[in-house]
């Protein structure tokens, strides 16, 4: 495997692909069923075991899939029955995610999974690794990664798909959303889920650069919480895991709110079929994007009592403020200082449209923090030269790019079950003019997909602004 990631550097995925097909045997051997006597609702499902402690209400779910626990559509779907279990026994409130093989967590997708597939296979495939994350992201379980091996790609997905991870503390493990390394692009909720583990910049370069980092890296960039020796892993994963039982109300608000931003729509109690791929990204999008204000989403805000909580409540206040106000540091009055009259439509679409176009640019979107007065908010405030920014011009442009961009189901290879090749930028549907790489000022060695995908999606998404980025309003 060493030799095909090397390869993979200079042959890209199809290197890979070729190489595994011709070699790959794993993930087929039986594993033995295990038991625990004194424990109950244990799973003997091939690929994961599961214990669970009734007297502490912590389940350990041990990946036991030779050579590397890769995540087929036979592991997943198991994966997914196994945590569906647990999240309806109301007993269980804690989970532990770990690994019996030595050496590794997870390597990830089975890559021979993407590959000679039927267009079939593929789509349920890649429902499954969305559902093991909805499942596992969204869980009302508190929920550990005990990485006691290495973790790359989809395998760091799952880490960071849990509440805490604590890592065995050896270099020669390492953990990342390395894809990119791969010829692919990791999805946008890969992305999203490292962005809020590592935070924007940390992300940006991971993923731009498909970087797996050692423990020691993982730990100072924060992509894991703890290093521990390695023999120590699931026992301080135990320890931990009683520390977050112990806070009042675990499992509920706190827990649920802080994942609300990233995913939204499987708490609300949809029914399956809601949740296809299409519905729930065009709806977690639009949702939890205009809810990405950092420390203006929280329900003291709303001022509401606890009681009105419930998801539904909760979603439809929120939908109605957040898409109303979606302005960093305007999502209150008493933040603008405005007075009422102020807030007349125009006034706050105005307001809008030049406030968050101002804000648009990556690693520029600070105003609100500065503190500057109102006419340091000129489009000029971006750096740029007074040409280029004319209002109509920029918002052209931006607008094109985030709504062409804005298509549920087609800024993801993963989602749509489409081939590498169909995602070149003419994938969208525009024609090649409008795609030409000029519009952002960057020079043609920056363009590589993964590059322009991670940096597109911010400017786009920044500017989610309710009632303009619809395709039928500005249909190409
Ligand atoms: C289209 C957009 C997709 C975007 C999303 C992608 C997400 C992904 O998860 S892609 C998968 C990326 N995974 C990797 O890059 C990990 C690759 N594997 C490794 O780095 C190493 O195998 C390891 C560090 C996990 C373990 O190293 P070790 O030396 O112990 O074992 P190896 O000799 O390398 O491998 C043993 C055996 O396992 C096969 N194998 C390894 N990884 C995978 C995999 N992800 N899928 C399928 N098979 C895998 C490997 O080929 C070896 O097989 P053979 O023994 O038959 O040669």
């Amino acid at each position: 495997m060493a030799n095909v990631l090397r390869n993979s550097a200079k042959f890209g995925f199809s290197g890979v692909l070729s190489q595994l097909s011709i070699h790959s045997r794993h993930g087929r051997e039986c594993v033995s069923p295990c038991f625990s006597l004194q424990q109950r609702n244990n799973s003997t499902s091939p690929k994961i075991k599961v214990d669970l402690d009734s007297s502490t209400g912590v389940a350990v779910l041990r990946m036991q899939s030779p050579p590397v626990n890769s995540l087929s559509l036979d592991f997943l779907t198991e994966f997914c029955i196994n945590l569906e279990k647990l999240e309806m026994d109301r007993s269980c409130r804690g989970l532990i995610i770990t690994s019996t093989l030595s050496k590794v967590f997870s390597a990830g997708l089975d890559i021979m999974e993407m590959y000679g597939k039927s267009p079939e296979r593929c789509g349920e495939f890649w429902k499954a690794v969305q559902e093991m994350w909805l499942k596992l992201y969204g869980s009302n379980m508190a929920t550990i990664a005990a990485i006691n091996g290495s973790s790359p790609a989809g395998g760091c997905l799952m880490s960071i798909g849990c509440d805490y991870r604590i890592m065995a503390d050896n270099p020669r493990y390492s953990i990342g959303l390395n894809e990119t390394q791969l010829g692919i692009v990791a999805p946008f909720w890969f992305k999203d889920t490292l962005v809020n583990t590592v935070g924007n910049r940390a992300a940006e370069l991971s993923l731009e650069l498909g970087l797996l980092y050692s423990a020691p890296d993982a730990l100072k960039i924060g992509l894991v919480d703890q290093l521990v020796p390695e023999d120590q892993v699931l026992s301080t994963a135990q320890d931990t895991m009683s520390k977050w039982l112990a806070v009042p109300g675990q499992n509920t608000l706190s827990h649920w709110l802080y994942r609300v931003r990233t995913l939204s729509l499987s708490h609300t109690g949809c029914t399956g079929s809601e949740h296809s791929p299409s519905h729930w990204l065009y709806r977690v999008r639009t949702l939890s994007l205009t809810l990405a204000v950092p420390g203006q989403n929280t329900l003291s805000h709303t001022g509401c009592t606890r009681s009105e909580h419930s998801p539904s409540h909760w979603l439809y206040r929120v939908r109605t403020l957040s898409l109303t106000l979606a302005v960093p540091g305007q999502n209150t009055l008493s933040h603008t200082g405005c007075t009422g009259s102020e807030y007349s439509p125009s006034h706050w679409l105005y307001r809008v449209r030049i406030l968050s176009l101002t804000l648009a640019v990556p690693g520029q979107n600070t105003l609100p923090h500065t503190g500057c007065t109102g006419s340091e908010h000129s489009l000029s405030h971006t750096g740029c030269t007074g040409s280029e920014h004319s209002l109509s011009h920029w918002l052209y442009r931006v607008r094109i790019l985030s709504l062409t961009l804005a298509v549920p189901g087609q800024n993801t290879l993963p989602h749509t079950g489409c081939t590498g090749s169909e995602h070149s930028l003419s994938h969208t549907g525009c024609t090649g003019s409008e795609h030409t790489l000029p519009h952002t000022g960057c020079t043609g060695s920056e363009y590589s997909l993964s590059h322009w995908l991670y940096r597109v999606r911010t400017l786009s998404l920044t500017l989610a602004v309710p009632g303009q980025n619809t395709l039928s309003q500005y249909t190409l």
